[in-house]
């Protein structure tokens, strides 16, 4: 288990794909302060792969929404790479959401109007690195995961699974330095879970460092690195098998 207090200062350090100190974030409401996350520390390196875990309101949202640029914290230190987000403007936030993150969602977000190899690109023209090559390389995302002979079908004529497989395809255009996964296979059935699980296994393979959040221990099981979130702080932080006893006490409380 990693006690946040005992974390060491924060790190500017390239091998860091995420480096958090003391993140707080509260919400200010009219009946009073919810603290959020209440100081949450932990590094994540290049090529980890690692879920985040905790029971409702423990923070996992907020967590996400803040490690992808979608959200400041109230307080505490967050490096992406050498750059620490947490004093960036919201340009500079739009700038690195565009250019160094890939996002997959649980619900997919695909446009429906565009064709599979449209909605990859659709990142490339958000971030303004459209060119020649563009076309050629969205294609090849496309076969990458699996649907090189879909690249004209519109979202509604594919599974959910192939659309699960666009929308990660469309996270990588950009070659980020992480992705960011919320409930990637939440509505999705237990066989194609599993054929997206092993996409994501083998991006990871490649090196890709991935984050996600799960409410599944099976989920969780296939990562390098569980953390669990219980009222805004870590509880855990370790291998996913360690993660059940932690997960138990969170329910308890
Ligand atoms: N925009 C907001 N305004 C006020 N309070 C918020 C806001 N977003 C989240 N909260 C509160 O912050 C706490 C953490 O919420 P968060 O959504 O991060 O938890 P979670 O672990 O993602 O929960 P779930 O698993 O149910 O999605 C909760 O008490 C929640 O009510």
């Amino acid at each position: 288990m990693t006690a946040s207090a005992a974390a060491p200062p924060p790190r500017s350090d390239t091998r860091l794909a995420v480096s958090i100190r003391d993140l707080k974030k509260e919400y200010v409401l009219a009946g009073g302060t919810v603290h959020a996350l209440r100081g949450v520390s932990f590094d994540v390196p290049n090529g980890d792969f690692v879920s985040i875990m905790g029971p409702s309101g423990s923070g996992k949202s907020t967590l996400l929404n803040l490690l992808g640029c979608l959200d400041r914290p109230t307080a505490g230190e967050f490096f992406l790479g050498p750059d620490n987000v947490a004093r960036m403007s919201d340009d500079e936030l739009a700038d690195v959401r565009a250019t160094r993150l890939g996002f997959v969602f649980q619900s997919f977000n695909l446009l429906p109007a565009l064709t599979v190899v449209e909605n990859i690109e659709l990142p490339l023209h958000y971030s303004g690195r459209f060119g020649v090559e563009s076309r050629h390389r969205c294609e090849e995302l496309a076969g990458k995961v699996g649907l090189g002979d879909r690249l004209d079908h519109r979202p509604m004529q594919l599974s959910g699974g192939q659309q699960q497989r666009v929308a990660i395809a469309r996270s990588l255009v950009n070659d980020p330095w992480f992705l960011l996964a919320d409930e990637p296979t939440g509505n999705l059935d237990t066989s194609t879970t599993r054929e997206i699980l092993g996409l994501l296994t083998g991006l990871n393979q490649e090196g890709r460092t991935i984050i996600l959040v799960t409410h599944e221990p099976e989920v969780a099981d296939l990562t390098k690195r569980t953390v669990v979130l219980r009222d805004g702080r870590v509880v855990y932080d370790g291998p996913p098998d360690g993660s059940r006893a932690a997960l138990e006490s969170s329910r308890q409380v």
